[in-house]
């Protein structure tokens, strides 16, 4: 079923009217989706609105797959993006160019890629923390390298405000999608503690989303993630197939028109400054006019642990 699905939504047709859409209250008075109440945070941090003026809702097909509508702020996305693309792909943390050495042992990703760009075009991950090893799906403390500040207090905010307040960021995969770019269906499952939900922030283009069961012989719910939108894989959904089948041109830009307070307590003071340089914001609209970015966080470790189980 998962597999019927993944491929009837990847065509050059795919059936857009059966896609759950966030931004459609006539879906709220289905029987699909319901409103989850939230911790209520007046002040606004990392980028995001106040968690009172935030829309969050449950899947009842998928008991535990929160999704929050896009929470940031304009700023806020663009903070993401740029310390996406610029600095998270920085040493140590990895890439999928490092095994081709295209990207000489004095540059940085970005710096270089403005110069070529077939490297641009080639980047599809970057790993911080706790590597994901692709090939044995094991994580290694021997593979692992500092966790980013901003976005694991970003991540340990939402955490806060669905009442997972004991989360910790440990290991990210950010996931570069073009046009043309695909996830295939699967599992998550590399934690040691696989009862801490996983978050899941996406800017950019659209992308279709199927949510299914355990097995791949249940049917998936699609939805449509746009950009700053939140999915959060809990409890029962954090071991469910899942899969990214299409990516589609958002409707509108969103980032652009930025005329609004800048919540940007506990971020990186130069970075906020660049989000709102429209020249120096430019090259990296650029990109994601044709590209999606997802930031996808997890807990490796078991709470009583601070390193991994041999
Ligand atoms: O791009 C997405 O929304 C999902 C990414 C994902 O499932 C993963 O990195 O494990
Ligand atoms: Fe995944």
């Amino acid at each position: 079923m998962f597999r019927e699905d993944f491929n009837s939504y990847k065509s050059q047709n795919p059936p857009l009217s059966k896609v759950l859409n966030f931004n459609d209250c006539k879906h709220l008075l289905t029987k699909q989706v319901k409103e989850v109440k939230v911790k209520m945070n007046a002040k606004a941090k990392f980028g995001l609105k106040p968690s009172k003026d935030w829309k969050v809702y449950e899947l009842n097909n998928n008991s535990g797959l929160i999704f929050i509508k896009n929470p940031f702020t304009v700023t806020g996305q663009r903070y993401w993006i740029i310390r996406s693309l610029r600095d998270y792909t920085n040493k140590p943390n990895k890439l999928n160019l490092d095994i081709h050495n295209i990207i000489p042992q004095n540059e940085e990703f970005w710096t270089f890629s403005q110069k070529d760009i077939n490297v641009m075009n080639k980047l599809r991950w970057a790993t911080l923390g706790y590597h994901h090893n692709w090939d044995t799906k094991v994580y290694s403390e021997t593979s692992k390298s500092d966790f980013p500040l901003d976005l694991a207090s970003l991540s340990q905010y939402v955490a806060d405000v669905l009442n997972f307040s004991e989360f910790r960021a440990e290991a990210a995969i950010v996931n570069f999608y073009h046009m043309n770019s695909r996830l295939s269906g699967h599992t998550d499952h590399s934690e040691q503690f696989l009862e801490a939900p996983l978050f899941s922030f996406s800017f950019g283009q659209t992308a279709i989303f199927l949510i299914g069961g355990a097995t791949i012989d249940t049917k998936p719910t699609a939805l449509f993630i746009e950009s700053g939108d939140i999915i959060v894989m809990s409890k029962e959904s954090r071991l469910c197939y899942h899969g990214v089948p299409k990516i589609l041109h958002a409707e509108v830009n969103l980032l652009t028109n930025d005329n609004e307070e800048i919540n940007g307590e506990e971020l990186n003071c130069d970075t906020l400054e660049d989000c709102n340089d429209s020249i120096y914001w430019t090259t990296f609209q650029k990109y994601i006019n044709n590209c999606r970015i997802n930031i996808n966080v997890r807990q490796v470790l078991r709470p009583i642990n601070s390193i991994l189980d041999s």
